[in-house]
């Protein structure tokens, strides 16, 4: 089969800057891929790096796709280094769609992304008018005892309307004792009679500290997901190598292999959690398709995010 490549370079500015223990970040750049087979039909893929999560920079994506000829194969395409994950996602689904006919884009519950900081108290209630039942908070970017407290209040206003959770995100911004005391408050808030719950806090400590995420988990109730410590399918089979099965969140856009994350994902029998790159809908599409195939638990997807970008919903 020759299948014709072509891709061309995009940048979203964000209509806030997204702010995370991270960082400031304020405009998403990625690749869109456009594979075409010799009977014209076409398939699209897209190239969405996250390289502060571990994966490759969008100039390395670059200088991948600008080394590739106009006409590549299907060997190509599944021999693509594991150091260039975001460009293994991004051809693989072009080809996937170049193959398949299914454009559905399946339809699951998606938690909405709140803004960082004490505007989460006036930003809520817009997400659930929206229908979200499941929001995301991070964490780690302003004082403990300030962020303590805004969880309180935001606790508090969301336990009035039924069934609401809250997933916090530290991006490893809390050292072992900030950590602890999160975890103790989303415990006292968990064990409480409604039905509002912390669902889960995402990785609480850096990559690196994985005894301390495992010692963390072994003492309280409230479940710690792992995100930047499983950003790679390397990473995912490290950790559970090490112990871990709690939560992961999985990035399909930045994790590598989709055709390699089906085999890990049903080997290792994953909690998975998956989470935009904040990629076009390009991206989210295919990602959500792996959600929709993968997925056991009934876990929201955390791609509520589009609101986050101008002149989108
Ligand atoms: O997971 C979600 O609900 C939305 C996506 C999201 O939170 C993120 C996407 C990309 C980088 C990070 O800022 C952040 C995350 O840490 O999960
Ligand atoms: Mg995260």
């Amino acid at each position: 089969m020759t299948i014709k490549f072509n891709f061309n370079k995009y940048s979203r500015k964000f209509k806030q800057p997204l702010k995370t223990h991270h960082g400031l970040w304020e405009v998403r750049e990625g690749i869109i891929i456009e594979l075409m087979d010799e009977r014209g039909k076409v398939g699209w893929g897209e190239i969405a790096p996250l390289s502060w999560f571990g994966s490759e920079t969008v100039r390395e994506a670059m200088d991948f796709c600008e080394s590739l000829p106009g006409i590549i194969t299907e060997n190509l395409i599944f021999s693509i280094p594991m150091s260039l994950p975001a460009c293994q996602f991004g051809l693989e689904s072009a080809f996937t769609e170049l193959q398949g006919n299914d454009k559905e884009i399946p339809k699951l519950e998606n938690s909405g992304l709140l803004p960082t900081g004490k505007a989460a108290l006036s930003g809520w209630e817009d997400l659930v008018n929206r229908g979200y039942k499941t929001l995301k908070w991070k964490i780690g970017v302003d004082s403990i005892d300030n962020e303590l407290n805004w969880l309180q209040i935001l606790a508090s206003q969301m336990s009035e309307i039924q069934g609401l959770s809250l997933r916090l995100d530290a991006n490893g911004g809390l050292n072992f004792s900030e950590g602890d005391r999160w975890l103790d408050i989303c415990d006292r808030i968990n064990l409480g009679d409604t039905s509002f719950k912390i669902e889960f806090l995402e990785q609480p400590l850096g990559v690196n500290e994985l005894e301390g995420m495992l010692a963390l988990t072994k003492g309280h109730l409230t479940p710690i997901a792992l995100d930047e410590s499983v950003a790679t399918l390397t990473q995912i089979n490290q950790c559970y190598q090490q112990g871990w099965r709690g939560i992961f969140v999985i990035k399909p856009a930045i994790v590598g292999s989709p055709k390699q994350l089906r085999k890990l994902y049903h080997s290792l029998g994953i909690d998975g959690v998956f989470s935009s790159v904040f990629e076009t809908e390009i991206g989210q599409k295919a990602s959500l398709k792996l959600a929709a195939e993968l997925c056991q638990s009934n876990r929201a997807v955390g791609f509520g995010i589009n609101h986050w970008f101008v002149d989108t919903d």
